[in-house]
C-alpha cells in the first residue's frame, strides 16, 4: 500500500506549496512582497498536497479555464500548473499519486479537458496528455525587415502604463484572443501571476496596444534587453502577442519592427500558419523560424470531448485506450454528425494521449501511423481520419501558464 496521502491544501498551506514548487525549479521561496501578490493567484480548493508522513513532499495546482475547440464550442478545462516534488522524495510515485487524484477531481468537477505545459515532455504522456498545439517562434532582424506594400498598414499603436495595461488587456484578450481552436480562457488569477506580479517586481516590460476602427483589437508585451553600452542596440523579446484580425497582427508587427536601436526581435509564439516571412520584401529578414511545443491536452471525458468538436466529411471508428481513466476506453464512431459509442469493428486503435494530438487537428493521423503511435486496422482509415480531424486554421494556444 502507498504511504503517500493526497489532500486538498488549505489557504494557510499555499505558501509552503509555492515554496516547494519553486524549490523544484531551483528558485528561492517567495519573499513577503512576492507572496503579497502570489497569494492572490491561488484559486481556492485547487491546490493538492502529497504527504509522506507529516512532510509535504509534492504539490499540484490547477485553475478553472476553458478551451475553444474546432467548430467554435467552448469546453470546460483545468489548467494544470505548479507541479513539483521535493528532490529528496523523487521517483517514488508522488507525482503519479498527485496526477491520479487531480484527474479524478477534474472529472468530478465536470471539466472535460485538462491542459498543461510540461517542463519535460517525457513525463506526461503516461498520464494521458499529448501535445495538442504548436506555436511558431520567430526571430527577425528589424533593420532588413520591410513589410510588403500590400500588407495592411494597421491602425494606431500606443504604449500604455502598467495600470492601463491591466485595465485593457483582459478585454482585448476576450475580443481578439479567442478566435482559434486551442485558445483558452485566462482566469483573473492568470493575469495576477503573469502581469501584476511582473509589474510589482518592476520587471522591464512594455505593453503596446493596437486600435482599429472598432477600438482596441490587439496588444503585445515585450521585454527589451539593452545593448552593452548606452546607445548601442537592444534586443526585444515578445512574450505575449494577442491579435486576430490581419490589421492588428501586421499593425503590431510593423510597430515592433520599427522600434529604433534594435538588432533583433524575437516573438516567442504565434500561430504556425501566419505568413510573417512572406509579408516581408526580404523573407530572409526572418533569421530563424521554428515550430515549438505549445499546449498539452488530456481528454478527461472522452465522450463529451469528442462530441464537442466539429468533423470533416468522413466516417472513422476509433478504439481508444485509457488505462488511467478506464471509463474512457472503448470504441467511438466519428462522423460529421458527431461522436457516439459503438460496438462496430474499429478502423484505428490509439491511446488517449495520441487522441489529444489529433483532437485540435494539429497532427495528422496518417503521419502518426507511420511512427506506430496509431494502429491502422482498416487500410485507408488513417487518410479518412485526416479528413475527419482537419481544421481550416491551425490550432494555437499562446497562453503560458
Ligand atoms: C505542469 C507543470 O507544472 S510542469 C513542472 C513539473 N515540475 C518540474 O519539472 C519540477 C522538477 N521535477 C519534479 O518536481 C519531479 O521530478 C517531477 C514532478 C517531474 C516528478 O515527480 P516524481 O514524484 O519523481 O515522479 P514519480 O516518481 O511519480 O514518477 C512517475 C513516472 O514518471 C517518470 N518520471 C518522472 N519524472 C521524470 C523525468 N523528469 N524524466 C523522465 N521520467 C520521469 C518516472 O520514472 C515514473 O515512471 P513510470 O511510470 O515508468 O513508473
Amino acid at each position: 500500500m502507498s504511504d503517500i496521502e493526497i489532500r486538498t491544501l488549505a489557504d494557510t498551506e499555499w505558501r509552503e506549496s509555492l515554496a516547494l514548487f519553486r524549490a523544484a525549479l531551483h528558485v528561492t521561496p517567495p519573499t513577503d512582497e512576492q507572496w503579497a501578490v502570489g497569494s492572490r493567484s491561488y484559486e481556492p480548493g485547487r491546490t493538492l498536497g502529497a504527504f509522506c508522513g507529516d512532510t509535504l513532499a509534492g504539490t499540484a495546482f490547477a485553475w478553472s479555464s476553458d478551451l475553444l475547440v474546432p467548430g467554435g464550442a467552448v469546453v470546460p478545462m483545468a489548467a494544470v500548473t505548479r507541479v513539483g516534488v521535493r528532490s529528496d522524495f523523487r521517483r517514488r510515485g508522488v507525482l503519479r499519486e498527485l496526477m491520479r487524484r487531480q484527474l479524478a477531481d477534474v472529472a468530478d468537477r465536470g471539466e472535460v479537458l485538462a491542459a498543461l505545459r510540461p517542463t519535460e515532455p517525457v513525463i506526461y504522456g503516461r498520464f494521458g496528455y499529448g501535445q495538442a498545439t504548436r506555436g511558431a517562434k520567430t526571430v527577425a532582424a528589424p533593420r532588413n525587415a520591410v513589410l510588403r506594400p500590400e500588407v495592411s498598414s494597421g491602425g494606431r499603436v500606443r504604449l500604455v502604463t502598467p495600470a492601463e495595461a491591466l485595465a485593457v488587456m483582459p478585454g482585448i484578450y476576450e475580443r481578439a484572443g479567442r478566435s482559434r481552436p486551442g485558445t483558452m480562457a485566462r482566469p483573473s488569477y492568470w493575469w495576477t501571476v503573469a502581469y501584476e506580479r511582473a509589474f510589482a517586481a518592476d520587471e522591464h516590460i512594455i505593453v503596446a496596444v493596437h486600435s482599429g476602427p472598432t477600438g482596441d483589437d490587439g496588444y503585445l508585451m515585450y521585454r527589451p534587453t539593452p545593448g552593452a553600452l548606452p546607445g548601442t542596440n537592444a534586443t526585444l523579446a515578445v512574450d505575449d502577442f494577442v491579435a486576430a484580425a490581419p490589421d492588428a497582427v501586421y499593425g503590431l508587427w510593423r510597430f515592433l519592427l520599427g522600434v529604433d536601436l534594435v538588432d533583433e526581435v524575437t516573438v516567442w509564439t504565434r500561430p504556425t500558419d501566419e505568413p510573417i516571412a512572406e509579408a516581408l520584401t526580404d523573407p530572409r529578414a526572418i533569421t530563424s523560424a521554428e515550430h515549438r511545443s505549445d499546449l498539452w491536452l488530456r481528454l478527461v471525458d472522452v465522450p463529451k470531448a469528442l462530441a464537442a468538436r466539429e468533423y470533416g466529411p468522413a466516417t472513422v471508428v476509433l478504439e481508444v485506450e485509457d488505462p488511467l481513466l478506464p471509463s474512457n476506453s472503448g470504441i467511438y464512431r466519428l462522423t460529421p454528425d458527431g461522436a457516439t459509442r459503438t460496438t462496430a469493428t474499429p478502423d484505428l486503435s490509439l491511446g488517449v494521449d495520441v487522441l489529444a494530438m489529433l483532437y485540435l487537428g494539429t497532427w495528422r493521423a496518417g503521419a502518426l501511423t507511420t511512427i506506430g503511435r496509431i494502429r491502422e486496422l482498416t487500410p485507408g482509415a488513417a487518410a479518412k481520419a485526416d479528413t475527419l480531424f482537419a481544421v481550416p486554421q491551425a490550432a494555437w494556444c499562446g497562453t503560458f501558464f
